[in-house]
């Protein structure tokens, strides 16, 4: 393990922003923290990156106790949400600083700077100032600054949220191939679950300062170790219902499947997993709502007193209206039960 942060407390005054965090990160590979807004993922990033303390627990680098290595001293660089460069300085000098301050020659400083302008994209902008560039091109400069020292690690908090859906689009490609040519260790925090499972090889979820689960995407998704888990990947999210085992087969309040023989307990049947199906209902509910995405159509239902979601694609989903009452069917295949808490 390239890094392993165990039972970590950090608390700023009364309050506690991580409450007892275990992380541990493979070398070379590309971790997403996942988690939503106060989860803890910055206060995570800076204490590895050095610019934080902790209260308790014990923190590795490359095997050995950094807990009290200076930043200087941790072999990693920072890329953070809100990609401050120099206003005053060249896209050039911006990349190039880093490598100045270290003590690096000016021949040698130029090299690097034309490499990793070119490896990010930017050699034709290299001349100009940060107010001249897109926020994409600027996005690129600061993860360049970061990757130019050639850190063994490199830490990513939130980069692309400050991002047009079409830049994000784009980045998240490019950090994918900058990862795959250089090798390096990425942990990259996001709240986005499209981001974490489109570019991570591994997700560890967090949730008001602790690691929840870990896992790649697909294990995550596939098979989720709690209604939290479930809900916190996929989109829309997971619907989680409670399922009752009786004579007449399973009932989960608002159908009962008579067709297969399952235990009470959780279960989770994503939106994708309920299709309409008028020949072989399993159950009726109400329209509330109609989010039509173009391929594929949300639709917010109301069976009973549970509030579920289904995503239809094709013609007939375009021709409900908020207000029907839809017949529906559980794919069986898919149908989940969560383990026992
Ligand atoms: N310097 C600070 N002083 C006081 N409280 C702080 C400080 N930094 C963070 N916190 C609190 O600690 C908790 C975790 O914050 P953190 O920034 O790590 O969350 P996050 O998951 O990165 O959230 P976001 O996605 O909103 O950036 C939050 O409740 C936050 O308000």
């Amino acid at each position: 393990m390239i890094l392993e942060l165990s039972d970590i407390h950090k608390s700023y005054g009364r309050h506690a922003a991580l409450k007892g965090l275990s992380l541990s990160v493979r070398e070379g590979s590309f971790t997403a923290l996942l988690g939503p807004s106060s989860a803890g993922k910055t206060t995570t990033l800076r204490i590895i990156g050095g610019l934080e303390t902790v209260d308790r627990g014990a923190f590795s680098l490359y095997g050995q106790d950094a807990l009290d290595v200076p930043v200087q001293g941790r072999d990693l660089a920072m890329v953070f949400q809100t990609f401050a460069l120099y206003p005053h300085l060249t896209v050039a000098e911006n990349l190039g600083y880093p490598l100045r301050r270290a003590g690096l020659s000016r021949a040698e400083t130029a090299t690097r700077v034309t490499e990793t302008a070119e490896m990010l994209r930017i050699a034709h902008r290299i001349a100009v100032k940060p107010g001249q560039l897109s926020g994409g091109e600027r996005q690129r400069v600061a993860i360049g600054r970061a990757l130019i020292r050639k850190p063994r690690l490199l830490l990513l908090d939130e980069p692309l949220t400050n991002l047009d859906a079409k830049l994000r689009d784009e980045m998240r490609v490019e950090l994918k191939r900058l990862h795959r040519e250089l090798g390096i260790t990425m942990l990259f925090a996001t709240p986005d679950q499209l981001e974490a499972t489109s570019m991570a090889e591994q997700i560890a979820l967090i949730d008001d300062g602790r690691i929840i689960a870990r896992g790649t995407p697909d294990d995550l998704y596939e098979a989720p170790r709690s209604a939290k888990v479930a809900r916190m990947l996929g989109s829309p999210p997971a619907n989680v219902v409670a399922g009752a085992a009786t004579p007449r087969g399973l009932s989960l309040g608002f159908a009962t499947l008579a067709d297969a023989a399952h235990p009470s307990g959780q279960y989770v049947i994503r939106p994708n997993h309920l299709r309409l199906d008028p020949a072989a209902p399993d159950f009726r509910a109400d329209v509330v709502l109609i989010e039509a995405l173009g391929d594929s159509t949300v639709l917010h239902l109301e069976a009973g007193d549970h509030a579920l979601r289904c995503v239809c694609f094709g013609e007939t989903a375009r021709t409900v209206r908020i207000g029907d009452e839809v017949p529906l069917r559980i794919d069986r295949d898919h149908l989940r039960a969560l383990p026992e808490p």
